[in-house]
């Protein structure tokens, strides 16, 4: 019988990287999703392209063999199709887990192969398969707790590629970088060993490549969106050819290099150079990667374990730096009311709702006695500082230089951008 894969998320990761890997591995695909123009596509078509673009030129991969169901209206057929499947992955987004548990646990119950199902989420984000795992036990019976293990194993994964928001008009197509890394957990599989999927860099330990992953890749790649964002720049490719966010990048990733090295089995060099590719990676302007799609979710990426708290927080436990980790969350707070993007609202009404230290707690989950935790409030007043003195600007304006070199009027974002831009020429 063709082995089959249960896909949730027909996005841009789940379409450009985790469908087309476990085509490659023989699977038959089915997508779930709730968007219905994605799951109108996906069972409208017989196959969709996936491009890699890089200075090398263009090469295209058709994948063929997938089937789509809608999740908000066929609830009952996901449940059948999880019940006889070998695989479960997801790209939906970290804050999404918790929808797709419940039907995720009635595909699980209903499973009678003797075989468990590989469950692994495909999220950037710290242990997001033990987060699903999580939703997944508080939507079972008690009384089924306890054997679930003969149903079902939960990896944790750490996934890269880079996929930006595509075209208005390429279907389903997605264009893509060349790179790619996917290190999931073997332990979960026991003896019996993991499916066979050979992108898989099945790891007894995940916790280097997560944190090297998610400390470099997402921290540079940030800190150029929220910089970017600043000086008016529309991609991530336009925002580093900019000498001065170049060199900011530059700094965060030292910083979290510190980290990487002190903590994990990773010299100095290896980490160099792994800098160096990723810097490469995100500076390709054959991607077209927004400014607002590498910034989106402000405040999911200023929480406790992610991509600047996580590494400043285990830099200030070890007296390491951190000073350049804190200018991205200083802009990452000013990434506020961008259209499209609700957490960037949320961020502004928090901010103006809560104290500076209520704030701070809030948004980061840091304790108030973390040593991290009085410098993130300094930002935090900062900002809303600056956000007060724009409510009284219209009886002057006040320019200033910020700890991070650039020449802004607070709250005058055009003005903000064309200053950095003047800042950045002079
Ligand atoms: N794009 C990248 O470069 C990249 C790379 C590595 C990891 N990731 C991670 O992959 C995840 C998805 O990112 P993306 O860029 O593909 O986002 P995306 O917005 O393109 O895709 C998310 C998909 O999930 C679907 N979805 C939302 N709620 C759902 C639900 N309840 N059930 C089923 N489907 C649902 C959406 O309709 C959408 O099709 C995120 O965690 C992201 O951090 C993205
Ligand atoms: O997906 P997010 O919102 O967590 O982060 C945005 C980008 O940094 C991210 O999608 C990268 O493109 C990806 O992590 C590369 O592997």
């Amino acid at each position: 019988m063709e082995k089959k894969a249960i896909h949730f998320g027909g996005g841009n990761i789940g379409r450009g990287f985790v469908a087309e890997f476990l085509h490659t591995a023989g699977y038959e695909v089915v997508f779930v999703d709730v968007m219905d123009k994605i799951i109108d596509a996906l069972q409208s078509t017989k196959s969709y392209q996936v491009t890699e673009v890089s200075d090398e030129g263009e090469s295209t991969k058709t994948i063929t063999n997938y089937r789509a169901i809608n999740s908000k209206t066929h609830e009952a057929d996901v449940i059948q199709e999880i019940s006889t499947a070998e695989v479960v992955t997801c790209a939906v987004g970290p804050n999404i887990l918790k929808f797709i548990a419940p039907v995720i646990a009635k595909g699980i119950d209903a499973r009678t192969d003797p075989t468990p199902l590989a469950v692994i989420a495909c999220e950037n984000a710290i242990g997001a398969t033990d987060t699903l795992h999580g939703f997944i036990k508080d939507n079972t019976a008690a009384d089924r707790l306890n054997s679930m293990s003969e149903r079902a194993r939960f990896a944790n994964s750490a996934i890269d590629r880079i996929v930006p928001a595509q075209a208005a008009d390429a279907g389903l197509n997605v264009r893509i970088e060349k790179f790619y890394e996917w290190a999931v957990e073997s332990g979960p599989f026991g003896e019996r060993g993991p499916p066979k999927i050979d992108a898989i860099h099945w790891v007894g330990n995940l916790e280097p490549y997560i944190e090297r992953k998610l400390f470099t890749v997402n921290t540079g790649h940030a800190t150029a969106a929220y910089y970017g964002y600043q000086a008016g720049k529309k991609t991530i490719a336009e925002a580093l050819r900019d000498e001065s966010i170049r060199g900011i990048v530059r700094d965060v990733l030292q910083e979290t290099a510190a980290l990487i090295v002190d903590k994990h089995e990773i010299s100095a060099t290896e980490q160099q150079e792994y800098v160096e590719t990723i810097i490469a990676r995100i500076s390709n302007h054959y991607l077209e990667d927004s400014v607002e799609r590498v910034g989106r979710a402000p405040v999911r990426k200023l929480s406790r374990k992610e991509r600047f708290i996580g590494p400043a927080a285990q830099l200030a436990e070890r007296g390491g730096k951190f000073d350049s980790l804190l200018g991205s969350v200083e802009m990452a707070l000013r990434f506020q009311n961008v259209e499209g993007d609700d957490e960037s609202v949320e961020l502004a009404q928090i901010l103006k709702e809560n104290s500076p230290a209520d704030a701070a707690v809030r948004l980061t989950g840091l304790d108030r006695d973390h040593p991290l935790f009085p410098h993130v409030v300094k930002v935090v007043d900062g900002v809303q500082s600056d956000a007060k003195q724009d409510n009284r600007a219209s009886d002057g304006y006040r320019i200033e230089l910020s700890p991070h070199g650039i020449w802004r009027i607070p709250g005058y974002g055009a003005m903000e951008k064309w200053l950095l831009f003047f800042s950045c020429m002079t």
